[in-house]
C-alpha cells in the first residue's frame, strides 16, 4: 500500500519519523506492505519549488492510498506572500483530495487525567468527537489582504457555506451519532452570522427528516468554548465549521493534558490524510522532545479508514496505552514516578509494545 509521507516542518519530520516505527512494526505484524513515498509540504516546500504545494507532491497524494502529515509553517516564512504561505499549502492539499470531513476525537486517557489544567474529575469521563468541516468556510472565502479603501486600511475575508456543503459534513456528524451515544451538539454564531443561520437551518432540517432518533442541541460557539472547560462530559459528537473546529479542537486536546496527544483524520470520497491537530511547534523544533502521540494515533486513523487495517489500528491503540500504563512520557507530559523520553524512544517503546502484544 502506497503512503505518501508529508513531513513538513518544525517538529513535522521528528513526529513522523517515530510514527513511520510503529507503522513498519504493524505492518510487520499484521503482514502487510507499506511503500512509502516522501514529498515536501509547506515551509520545506517554499524553499525548494517557491510553492508550498508542488506538483511533485500532489501526484503522489493523488496516486497514494493514503497520507501521513507532521505539521507545516514557522517564522522562517511568516512574510512569503500570503499566497504561498505554508498554511496555504495545507489548505491546498485539503482541497485538491477533496476532504471536507474532518474527525478529531478526544478521549481523555485515564493515564494522563491527572496532567489536565482541570481537576481530573472533571474531565475523566470526556469522550468526544470534533466532526470539523474542512474545505469550506472563512479558510477558503475570498481573502481580501489589508489595503487602503477610502483612505482606510482595509482587510477582509469571506466566509461561505453552500447547502450542500452543510449537508455532506452534518450527514458524517448524524452517522458518526449513531454508532456512538447517540448525540450531536452543533455549534456556531446563528446569533450573528448568516453563515451560521443557514448552518443551523439545514442541521435541524436534517435530524427531523432523517435522523430523529439522534438528540440534536445547539450551542453558540463562545457558549461551547466554555462548557468544553465547565463540563466536557456533555459531548458527544460536535458538529461545526472550519474555523470553530479548529479552535475548539486546540482547546478540547489540551483537557487531557497536552496537544500532543490528539489525532486526526480528513477524509473525503478518495485519498485520506491524517495528521495530528498540533502544529510545527517551532518553540520545540529540533530538540527531539515532541510528543508523537497524536501523529501515531493518526496512523491508526489511517490504518482503520484508508487501509482497512482495523486489527492493526486496534493494536497501534493499544500499544499507546501499553506505554502510558508503563508510565513513559514525553517532556509536555511528564511527571512524578514516570519515566521521562524523547519522541524517537516514545515511538519505539510504542513499536515494541505494539510487536511484543
Ligand atoms: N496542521 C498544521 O500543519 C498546523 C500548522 N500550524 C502552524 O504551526 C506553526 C506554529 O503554530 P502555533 O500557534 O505555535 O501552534 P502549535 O500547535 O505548533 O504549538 C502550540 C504549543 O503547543 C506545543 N506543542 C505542539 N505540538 C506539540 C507536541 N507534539 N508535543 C509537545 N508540545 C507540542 C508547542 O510547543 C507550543 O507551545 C505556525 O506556523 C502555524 O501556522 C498550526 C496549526 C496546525
Ligand atoms: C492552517 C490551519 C488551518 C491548520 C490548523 O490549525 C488546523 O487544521 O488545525
Ligand atoms: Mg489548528
Amino acid at each position: 500500500m502506497k503512503i505518501t509521507l508529508l513531513p513538513g516542518d518544525g517538529i513535522g519530520p521528528e513526529i513522523v519519523t517515530a510514527t513511520v516505527k510503529v507503522m513498519d512494526a504493524a505492518a510487520k505484524k499484521f503482514g502487510f506492505a507499506l511503500e512509502y513515498d516522501h514529498q515536501l509540504l509547506g515551509g520545506c516546500a517554499i524553499d525548494a519549488y517557491n510553492d508550498p504545494y508542488p506538483e511533485v507532491t500532489q501526484k503522489s497524494a493523488n496516486a497514494a492510498d493514503a497520507v501521513l502529515l507532521g505539521a507545516v509553517g514557522g517564522p522562517k516564512w511568516d512574510n512569503v506572500d500570503p499566497s504561498i504561505r505554508p498554511e496555504k499549502g495545507l489548505l491546498r492539499i485539503r482541497k485538491d483530495l477533496g476532504l471536507y470531513c474532518n474527525l478529531r476525537p478526544m478521549k481523555v486517557s485515564r493515564f494522563t487525567a491527572h496532567l489536565s489544567p482541570l481537576k481530573p474529575e472533571r474531565v475523566e469521563n470526556t469522550d468526544l468527537l470534533i466532526v470539523r468541516e474542512l474545505t469550506g468556510g472563512i479558510y477558503f472565502g475570498t481573502h481580501n489582504e489589508a489595503a487602503m479603501v477610502d483612505g482606510v486600511e482595509t482587510a477582509s475575508d469571506v466566509d461561505l457555506y453552500t447547502r450542500p456543503e452543510v449537508e455532506r459534513i452534518a450527514r458524517k456528524a448524524f452517522e458518526a451519532a449513531k454508532v456512538r451515544r447517540g448525540k450531536v451538539t452543533s455549534v456556531d454564531k446563528a446569533n450573528v452570522l448568516a453563515e451560521s443561520r443557514m448552518w443551523r437551518k439545514i442541521v435541524t432540517e436534517m435530524q427531523a427528516k432523517e435522523y430523529p432518533e439522534i438528540e440534536l442541541n445547539h450551542l453558540y460557539v463562545d457558549n461551547c468554548a466554555m462548557q468544553l472547560v465547565l463540563n466536557p462530559g456533555q459531548f458527544d459528537v460536535v458538529l461545526t465549521n472550519n474555523i470553530f473546529g479548529d479552535i475548539l479542537s486546540d482547546e478540547a486536546s489540551v483537557l487531557g493534558g497536552s496537544i500532543g496527544l490528539l489525532p486526526s483524520a480528513s477524509l473525503g470520497d478518495g485519498t485520506g490524510l491524517y495528521e495530528p491537530i498540533h502544529g510545527s511547534a517551532p518553540d520545540i523544533a529540533g530538540q527531539g522532545i515532541a510528543n508523537p502521540t497524536g501523529t501515531i494515533l493518526s496512523a491508526a486513523m489511517l490504518f482503520r479508514y484508508s487501509l482497512d487495517q482495523q486489527a492493526a489500528a486496534d493494536a497501534v491503540e493499544a500499544a499507546v496505552e501499553k506505554v502510558y500504563e508503563d508510565g513513559y512520557r514525553t517532556p509536555d507530559l511528564f511527571g512524578e514516578g514516570m519515566t521521562k523520553v524523547n519522541t524517537q524512544e516514545m515511538g519505539d517503546l510504542v513499536a515494541k509494545a505494539l510487536l511484543e502484544a
